[in-house]
């Protein structure tokens, strides 16, 4: 965001550096800037030559350019030249119309290019934006609130083609009041000098008038983000809110949100619409000034009166000027959002690895592995065996940090100390879509897309055929609950698989897993939700499928740890023991392994 307290002037800056970066992905954009502003200058010349046309149309109409002394002497011998060259009053009628289709041409021209950009601009940055957040160390998303990532994927990206627009905008206005100030100096320096210094006043003023702008825009940032927020609470934790009775309360702070970020943007809204009418009073106020200063000067009559119609002309310019800057001083804390976000600077990225899978390796071995979550210790110097080809299973109290060592196996995250070792090698130099390959994990958390069971089932194996998603679906319990949904597999499951119970998400979670047929297999709690019956069933599946692979299994259920050939205690992130079942077991006693830290 640009920082609180900067400046307008000092917003425009930092926007317009931030917008220079992040034009570094759209090069076509960077390219067409030039060709833009060529455009945008062409067509300002075009309107300032028709306008001067005008003046001679009149003063010719009028018999004036019979003495070319009577007005301001320079424009009055080009105007007298210009009607010769043309050959009279219609030629110059039509060279007016010329001139006037000409500058409709480009503005069109410019008008389908600078959108096409846009457009494409948008949609850059988005997919950059979301390439970002997939590629990006897991980390780091889940340092972020959600409704920030929201709002820079969805609405800030946006921004960079409009304040892109701005900026070739911003660019074509300072052309083309160069242009009507050369035209103008033509005229009478006298007075074009006096424009200048006043104009430099209204600008001057303008700016001050707009200053709060810059932190108004982080404000309506801000605003819009937590009432984001707030909506993805509403619909992810409406089954909570509706539990507890929360729907009025949850409503209200919805409301003081929503009326919070609605006064920050009236306020904004309300400062940007007193500068429009503020400019067009300023640069009046000049154009008055210099009626009653030509008197004093002694300019002409018909010179004053073709100041006065060319400064007319040149005030949309100074206007839009103004709108321009002050869109980028309010866009800057949006540009600053995406150029973070799109910076790698501050960012870690998973290790690709560039080994191949080994084939040869006896277990995976955790030496002195040592893991925080932001300073929060979850594992502390933790060595221990997953031998091949067995079934171990990872005991311990809840926040022991079984699920963070799923969480280093699947390489979302990296030990801060210690290896994490694959026969001889660490597993992160191995490539890292040939280990997720070997590797599937159903959870108790089951990480379920908003979509069909088919669709989750499919993210493990895209190109699966039928009869082995039937195989898989049959293994996992789950061949008679889709024979009884309308659609079948194709049956929409909800946001989070939410319209399913939780022994059936359980059961899509394992339906996924198998269709993956991993080397490793993980069973983070995958079959808490089911009854006893059915998880022995599917249990007994699974032995039989996975005999011979390596398999993991995180469980509270003492009569499903007696039988596995290795297990591991844990306790606050510190291994107890390891070993046979009945060694480690032994000085455990009851159904539930649940407090058995
Ligand atoms: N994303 C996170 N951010 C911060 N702390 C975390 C995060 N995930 C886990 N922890 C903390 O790390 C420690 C280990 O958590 P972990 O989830 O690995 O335990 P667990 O043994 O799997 O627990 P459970 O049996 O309840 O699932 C806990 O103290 C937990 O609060």
């Amino acid at each position: 965001m640009a920082e609180a307290g900067e400046t307008g002037r000092g917003a425009r800056i930092a926007a317009l550096r931030d917008l220079r970066v992040l034009l570094d992905i759209v090069p076509a954009a960077k390219r067409a800037a030039p060709l833009l502003v060529g455009l945008g200058v062409i067509a300002s010349l075009a309107e300032t030559a028709g306008i001067s046309l005008i003046i001679i149309f009149l003063y010719a109409a009028l018999g004036q350019l019979d003495d070319p002394g009577a007005i301001a002497r320079d424009f009055g011998h080009a105007a007298t030249s210009v009607l010769q060259t043309l050959g009279g009053p219609a030629q110059l009628a039509a060279a007016i119309f010329g001139l006037i289709v000409l500058r409709g041409i480009i503005g069109y021209i410019y008008s389908r290019i600078s959108l096409s950009l846009g457009a494409r601009i948008s949609e850059i940055a988005r997919n950059f934006i979301h390439g970002r957040y997939l590629d990006v160390s897991y980390d780091f998303v889940r340092r972020h609130k959600q409704a920030e990532l929201m709002e820079i994927l969805g609405t800030d990206s946006w921004t960079v083609a409009t304040a892109y627009n701005a900026f070739t905008r911003l660019i074509i206005n300072v052309c083309a009041i160069a242009v009507f100030a050369v035209v103008l100096l033509l005229l009478s320096w006298k007075i074009t000098l006096i424009a200048i210094l006043c104009a430099g006043l209204v600008s001057l003023f303008l700016a001050r008038l707009s200053r709060p702008v810059t932190q108004l825009g982080a404000s309506v940032k801000a605003e819009h983000q937590s009432m984001g927020g707030l909506m993805l609470m509403t619909l992810q934790g409406m089954r909570a809110i509706r539990a507890y009775g929360r729907e009025r309360a949850q409503h209200a702070t919805f409301l003081k949100s929503s009326a919070s970020a609605r006064h920050s943007l009236t306020r904004m809204e309300r400062l940007s619409a007193a500068i429009n009418p503020a400019t067009e009073i300023g640069y009046l106020a000049i154009i008055c000034l210099i009626v009653g200063g030509a008197g004093v000067l002694e300019v002409d009559f018909h010179a004053t009166l073709t100041i006065v119609a060319l400064l007319y002309r040149l005030r949309p310019h100074l206007q839009e000027f103004e709108s321009n800057s002050l869109f980028l001083a309010q866009s800057a804390p949006q540009l600053r959002a995406v150029r973070n976000m799109i910076d790698p600077e501050g960012k870690t990225f998973p290790e690709p690895g560039t080994l191949a899978m080994p084939d040869d390796y006896e277990r995976i071995a955790f030496r002195n592995v040592a893991f925080a979550y932001d300073g929060k210790q979850a594992l502390d110097d933790v060595s221990f065996d997953i031998p091949r080809g067995q079934i171990t299973a990872l005991v311990g109290a809840s926040g022991s940090g079984k699920t963070t060592i799923v969480n280093l196996l699947l390489r979302l995250y990296t030990p801060e100390s210690g290896q994490i070792l694959i026969g001889d090698g660490d597993i992160a130099n191995i490539r890292r879509d040939e280990w997720l390959q070997t590797i599937a994990v159903a959870g108790q958390d089951i990480d379920l897309v908003e979509g069909t069971v088919r669709d989750n089932v499919l993210m493990a194996r895209p190109d699966a055929d039928q009869a082995a998603l039937a195989d898989a679906y049959r293994m996992s319990g789950l061949t008679d609950l889709l024979a009884g949904l309308e659609y079948g597999d194709k049956d929409w499951i909800g946001q989070q698989g939410l319209n399913l119970s939780g022994g059936e998400r359980q059961r899509v979670g394992i339906a996924r897993a198998i269709l993956r047929d991993p080397g490793i297999l993980i069973l983070d709690e995958a079959t808490s939700a089911l009854d006893t019956a059915l998880e022995a069933r599917i249990r007994k599946v699974l032995e039989e499928r996975f005999a011979g692979r390596t398999v993991l299994i995180i469980t509270h259920r003492l009569e499903t740890v007696r039988h596995v050939d290795h297990v591991i205690r844990m306790s606050e992130g510190k291994v107890l023991a390891e070993g046979p079942p009945a060694e480690v077991l032994a000085p455990l006693s009851g159904p539930s392994l649940a407090a058995m830290g």
